[in-house]
């Protein structure tokens, strides 16, 4: 080996047996030892028979730092990964057990309403023929734990059917006569709560319950009934977070399989009953359904900001049918299809990201609260003249933060926020993109206070030429009246927020309609500082106060994403001047911190994005149309 390599060997072998080593060091220490082996058989400084003795070797005494159980030794390996594979192994009994105790369960408002008039009319809600419940075990079918044993049978709703004994199967008799004193339809859901939906996660502030899913399917296969669960009471799913998006495996897919397609059916039909002022069940099941089979992946969009305490309880029991007919109502000339569209758009997930977050851009952050943050959360102050304005428009060159500044307003204005891109609105089957668009603020309407946010907003409503496609012609029609109709409107607290870089392209009646016009231009001197601070912050790092200011001096005309770009570029300085033959065996915080010179050669690679030709269009029509200053 050679004479370097040898160093840094005794130096390791020095390091174990010196015996100050914590267990960690050791085991480290053995693998670097085991990499750096590999690494001198590989570059022939150390011959096969060589190499495999000495591997032994170290394996050997690497594997009994990792197992030994001594604390001073050792890492315990074996036990640990036993403890931890028993802790993070869930079954499904765990579910039942965390989630649904007898008092949450006696607290369900549908639970509440059955006692009350089962105290009241004494008389049963439930059909018999349809309550099956099996106590004291997880059911694949209809079944609710413990509570609804016989501890409490002193309730006229289960004395006649629940004996008193926990864990028994009970079957309410067909041939009860008193059992069908009501209508079966809506209590009965009651009872085929899914419990393979029940989130494994937090449980949520109201003891679960807004978390607690209910289906009024027959479907005794429960990876099906996830699907349709109806949680939201028409609100597309406000209560359902978590949970239920990692447990769907076929969450972000669109694919139905002949049964869900055949129960979309069924509900498409009913919900004409329903307009016809015919509320039978499978109507209700319309707007339960709602949102139901959104793409959720891991990085998917939704759950609304603000859950509402009359929205959860609602939708938690499948039979509150106030709030939720409201909804309907608006909703029903509407497809489930396109509303899962639109409610699939509702994004409040993703990282979060404050104002300090956005580095410059005074003027319209301040705006922005004036006219987003402050009237969203204190819609009786601003009224009347005070009256927010019901369009905005963020323009500027690209890279500078708009979209950023979009995902800050639907993380802090406590608004139910839509962020819409133009390709979910416009469909290849004509005449569905104006439905898209009607749906989309009719929904909006439903889940006040709300933002639509329309990113790129130029390929939506580009003016309107001769030559172009009827269809598209009609969506931005279609969308400028309902903008209109959003804008005018005193009472709807909907606010409709536009960003692009080209806004010359826009139609003059959309820009008019979008009244208040913020220019987000380049970072000064003072952002593009921030900037690089924020980020460096994150990093080892050596620069100085003047080596800062050079380097913001030397980024004059770069955007932020430039900027982003730049510090980038500069972080992987230091990497770069790794020997490529210690890359194997170096330790992260044997990287050396970023420099002054790192940016220097980041510069000479990385440059503004935006011309100096394109800054004067954006700052010529900022002039013309722009609201700043
Ligand atoms: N003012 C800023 N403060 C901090 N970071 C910024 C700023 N502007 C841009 N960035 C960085 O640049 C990235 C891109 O910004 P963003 O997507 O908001 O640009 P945009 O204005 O929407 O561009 P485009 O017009 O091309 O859509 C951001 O993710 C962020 O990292
Ligand atoms: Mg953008």
């Amino acid at each position: 080996m050679s004479g370097a390599h040898l160093d840094e060997w005794q130096r390791r072998s020095f390091d174990i047996s010196s015996g100050n080593c914590t267990p960690e060091q050791t085991a480290d220490a053995y693998r670097a030892h085991i990499l750096s082996i590999q690494y001198a058989w590989a570059s022939s400084q150390l011959s096969q028979a060589g190499m495999d003795s000495l591997l032994r070797t170290y394996s050997e005494r690497y594997a009994a730092v990792l197992d030994s159980d001594d604390p001073r030794t050792g890492l315990n390996n074996y036990a640990d990964s036993a403890l931890h594979l028993a802790r993070s192994q869930r079954n499904h009994s765990d579910k039942w057990e965390s989630f649904l105790t007898m008092e949450s369960v006696l607290e369900l408002p549908c639970v509440q309403r059955m006692i009350q008039a089962g105290k009241g009319g004494g008389s049963s809600l439930v059909a018999a023929g349809d309550v099956n419940i099996s106590v004291g075990q997880e059911s694949r079918g209809s079944s609710l734990p413990a509570a609804f044993t016989g501890d409490r049978s002193d309730t006229a709703l289960f004395k006649p059917t629940v004996p008193p004994q926990p864990k028994a199967e009970v079957n309410t008799s067909a041939s009860n006569p008193n059992s069908f004193s009501r209508p079966p339809a809506r209590p009965q859901s009651v009872f085929t709560h899914s419990s393979s939906a029940l989130p494994q996660g937090n449980p949520g502030p109201a003891g679960g319950t807004q978390n607690y899913q209910s289906s009024y399917l027959p479907n005794s296969n429960p990876s099906k009934r996830k699907n349709f669960y109806n949680t939201d009471g028409g609100d597309g799913g406000r209560g359902q977070q978590g949970g239920q998006a990692g447990s769907d495996p076929r969450a972000g897919s669109n694919f139905k399989t002949a049964r869900e397609q055949f129960i979309v059916e069924q509900q498409k039909k009913h919900s004409n009953q329903a307009q016809r002022g015919q509320a039978s069940w499978p109507a209700a099941a319309v707007k339960k359904s709602l949102g139901a089979n959104r793409p959720r992946g891991t990085f998917s969009k939704f759950v609304s900001p603000i859950p509402r305490q009359e929205e959860e309880e609602g939708g938690s029991n499948g039979n509150s049918n106030q709030e939720p007919q409201i909804v309907d109502e608006r909703l029903k000339n509407f497809e489930p299809k396109i509303i899962e569209l639109i409610m699939s758009e509702i994004m409040d997930h993703g990282p979060p990201v404050v104002w300090e977050d956005i580095a410059g851009l005074e003027f319209a952050k301040t705006t922005i609260k004036e006219i987003v943050v402050w009237p969203m959360l204190r819609p009786d102050i601003f009224t009347g003249l005070r009256g927010p304005p019901k369009g905005i428009l963020l323009f500027g060159p690209p890279g500078t933060g708009k979209t950023l500044i979009g995902k800050c307003i639907a993380c802090q204005s406590g608004a139910t926020f839509f962020s819409i891109s133009a390709s979910s609105l416009t469909s290849k089957w004509v005449g569905e993109g104006e439905k898209m668009v009607r749906a989309l603020f009719s929904i909006a309407r439903c889940h006040q206070p709300a933002v639509i946010f329309i990113d790129e907003i130029d390929s939506l409503l580009s003016q309107r030429t001769d030559g172009e496609h009827d269809s598209s012609r009609r969506i931005k029609t279609e969308f400028l009246v309902q903008l209109d109709g959003a804008t005018t409107s005193a009472e709807d607290r909907i606010l409709v927020v536009g960003a692009t870089n080209r806004p010359q392209e826009i139609d003059e009646a959309a820009r008019r309609r979008l009244a208040k016009r913020l220019y987000i231009p380049l970072p000064e001197g003072t952002a593009r500082r921030q900037i690089i601070t924020n980020l460096m912050t994150q990093e080892k790092n050596q620069l100085g106060e003047p080596e800062l200011d050079s380097v913001v001096a030397a980024t004059e005309g770069f955007s932020g994403a430039d900027m982003t770009q730049l510090c980038r570029e500069a972080a992987l300085g230091p990497i770069r001047s790794i020997q490529l033959s210690d890359i194997a065996t170096i330790t992260a915080d044997q990287v050396r911190p970023i420099q002054y010179r790192d940016f220097q050669d980041a510069l000479q690679t990385v440059r503004p994005s935006v011309s100096s030709k394109d800054l004067e269009l954006y700052e010529e029509w900022n002039k013309t149309f722009g609201c700043g200053r």
